[in-house]
């Protein structure tokens, strides 16, 4: 079945953009991690705050409808996800991140690969390095990687993967569905994509780590970006506010954690899907001098092999039908840009 690793297949990436800095062992930011002034510390928006939304509200179809078509972005309460599993998910990506550099190489993602240890694969198109290492699992990768890790205890990592692997997967599959739902579109392409998003190998976990920074003014931990899939489910229970979107005509905002609450965000297909109603959040992350933080984001998305267009029944759509192998092609090549190389 296609999926993320074919797409990525061919667009190798060069071994310095994925090899992460030795963080356990640097007392200061290089010249090759540092980041102008002015592109870590732009003003930051505390008043205004992203929609929370308590999913076993009666009107949570309406409430998810608005908040995707105006912020893109918004926090979910109430999700059946246990607070232990977000915290297993966090302690074990922690146990993985606190490994000696060499361990962790062993693991290191291929030039052409999707899974394992590395740096953020948005990393080529910035002249300066990312405050932050990441271990990619899709599927059951990590049964491989943990074993090389950990070849008397790989099970505990995988057991904590997998649960949560299907735990998110319930989770994301009820909110495309709202979110669906809620867009101006036949009933037959709800039940479909639904289905075969749901059906699909699509999904990709991603464990960030943004280690202590000595400098944490003149680094950034992940550099601005939209994410590729239709949503992403970001677990962020360390108490920081390092996420942070940009909304035009405001400016950066930072998505403070609400305790046991989940970060969803729409990603560039279903920002197709939706013919540009949802916006596709650009977001960034900061670093802390004194907090190693953790983040897991899952990112839902179909098969590489189904094809992507704007599904309203009534407005004139503005992007051009393609594959999500084409449309992951177009993003590893231009990145931002990518949407506009397929608009009408
Ligand atoms: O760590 C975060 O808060 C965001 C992570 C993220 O944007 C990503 O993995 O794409
Ligand atoms: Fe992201």
């Amino acid at each position: 079945m296609s999926n993320l690793s074919d797409a990525y297949r061919d667009y190798p990436v060069h071994l310095k953009h994925i090899i992460p800095l030795d963080f356990h062992t640097i007392d200061s930011v290089p010249e090759s991690h540092e980041w102008p002034h002015s592109d870590c510390l732009e003003p930051v928006i505390d008043e205004i705050s992203i929609p929370v939304i308590d999913l076993m509200d009666p009107n949570a179809e309406q409430l998810i409808g608005h908040a995707s078509g105006n912020w893109g972005i918004f926090q979910v309460t109430n999700h059946g996800v246990p607070l232990s599993m977000l915290m297993d998910v966090e302690c074990e990506a922690r146990r993985l991140f606190s490994l000696p550099v060499e361990e962790k190489l062993k693991v290191l993602r291929s030039p052409e690969g999707a899974t394992g240890y590395g740096s953020a694969r948005i990393s080529p198109f910035f002249s300066k390095f990312m405050w932050h290492e990441g271990f990619t699992i899709i599927g059951s990768s990590s049964l491989d990687h943990a074993k090389e890790l950990w070849p008397h205890d790989y099970k505990r990592f995988c057991d904590v993967i997998d649960e949560y692997q299907k735990k998110m997967k319930e989770l994301a599959h009820q909110i495309l569905l709202l979110t669906l739902k809620s867009l101006d579109i036949s009933e037959e392409d709800i039940a479909s994509w639904a289905a075969s998003t749901y059906e699909s190998n699509g999904a990709a976990l991603q464990l960030n780590s943004y280690p202590c920074c000595p400098n944490p003014s003149r680094a950034i931990g992940l550099a601005p970006h939209t994410d590729s899939l239709l949503l992403t489910i970001l677990n962020q229970t360390h108490d920081s506010s390092a996420l942070q979107i940009f909304r035009d005509g405001v400016g950066w905002i930072a998505v403070a954690p609400v305790p046991q609450a989940l970060v969803v965000n729409v990603g560039d297909l279903l920002h197709i899907l939706s013919n540009a109603k949802f916006p596709s959040v650009y977001h960034q992350v900061i670093v802390s001098e004194n907090k190693h933080r953790i983040s897991v984001a899952y990112f839902y998305g179909p098969r590489t092999d189904s094809e992507v267009a704007p599904l309203s029944k009534v407005e004139v759509p503005i992007y051009r039908s393609l594959s999500v192998k084409e449309f992951i092609s177009i993003k590893a090549k231009h990145l931002d840009k990518a949407l506009s190389f397929i608009r009408i």
